[in-house]
């Protein structure tokens, strides 16, 4: 890879709560090349969301943040949270899941766009209407100028979420992180939703995070996937490796439950298991406990990821 756009290195994130200190993130590291297209994958809690809010500066005081490195275009942004403020919206962009409860509900879409565009925007109160219709065709909302005055309960949940990458995109970031971009809507509006924002990525040549617990949909839209466990990356790896061959017992397992074209129902199999309480001590290895592959070493000294070439990495003492 050229010199990366993004680049994290050991990044640990813990909160402190009424009942402990709860380790979310640890030792996370990864790069982010010009124009890639990075899944982050992995089941409810296994800390995706708090990594991208990290990366976003949108962590709240109780949030502990570490790291040695997390440099966005040569920018360290490490202790930072100022200068994030100035660089999110126009370099640094996010879409959320549940698009209607992120967009205002009282203010027409058009000037919710307007309003990011004045912001961050190289407009001036004159064009920014023409450049906020502009955005609403760009992500092929039909009849962008009758739309630029609807209010966000009157579109569908898929062109709500079109009205969100529009405002995402409207700055032209070079990091779009896209948070269960289609979590709620139907399967045809998700391909409809994805494939937009392929189109996109690829036309301005923008790097993006694709947050989700879907390794189906990870394998087809990214370039490379990372595979996290418990706020542990288990495993990372280039999407056609990885489909090809997993390396980890917990990232088989997202497999075996990942419905595909050709699976029934009955093929698939749930994990066993939960994941591990955060708070207090844990094992090197979060998810020996649900390991039907575990050794006693597994229990004993610290489990790095450890590279099997090809840019193919696991954490693991005992990879498949
Ligand atoms: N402010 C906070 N204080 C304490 N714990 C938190 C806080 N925010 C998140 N967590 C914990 O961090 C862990 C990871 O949460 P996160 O939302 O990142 O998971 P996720 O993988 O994105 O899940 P989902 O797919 O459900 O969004 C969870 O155990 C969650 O309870």
């Amino acid at each position: 890879m050229s010199v990366p756009l993004l680049s994290v290195k050991n990044l640990s994130v813990s909160f402190r709560t009424r009942s402990g200190i709860v380790r979310v993130l640890d030792d996370v590291s990864f790069s982010l090349g010009k124009g890639e297209v990075l899944g982050i994958v992995g089941e409810s809690g296994s800390g995706k969301s708090v990594l991208s809010y990290a990366l976003m500066g949108l962590l709240d005081e109780t949030a502990d943040i570490k790291a040695d490195a997390i440099e966005f275009g040569g920018i360290d942004l490490v202790g930072t949270r100022s200068p994030l403020a100035s660089i999110r919206g126009r370099e640094l962009s996010m879409i959320f899941q549940s698009p209607r409860t992120a967009l205002n509900p009282i203010m027409k879409v058009g000037k919710q766009i307007e309003d990011v565009l004045r912001r961050h925007g190289p407009v001036t109160r004159s064009n920014a209407k023409a450049a906020a219709i502009a955005a609403l065709a760009k992500v092929r909302i039909p009849d962008p100028e009758r739309r630029y005055h609807a209010y966000p309960f009157e579109l569908s949940g898929g062109m709500c979420q079109r009205v969100m990458i529009a405002m995402a995109l409207s700055c032209s970031p070079a990091l779009l992180i896209a948070d269960e971009p289609t979590t709620g809507l139907d399967v045809t509006t998700q391909a409809v939703v994805m494939d937009l924002m392929r189109d996109l990525v690829r036309e301005t040549r923008m790097s993006s995070i694709l947050i989700t617990h879907d390794l189906a949909l990870a394998g087809e839209y990214c370039d490379r996937i990372i595979v996290m466990h418990a706020g542990h990356m288990v495993e990372s790896a280039p999407a056609d490796a990885l489909q090809a061959r997993f390396a980890h017992p917990y990232t088989r397992g997202l497999f075996a439950a990942t419905p595909t074209a050709r699976t029934e129902l009955q093929d698939l199999a749930s994990i066993p298991g939960n994941l591990p309480d955060l708070r207090g001590e844990l094992p090197p290895c979060r998810f020996f406990h649900r390991c039907n592959l575990r050794e006693p070493d597994c229990e004993t000294g610290a489990i790095a990821l450890a590279p099997l070439g090809n840019d193919h990495s696991v954490r693991c003492r005992h990879p498949l």
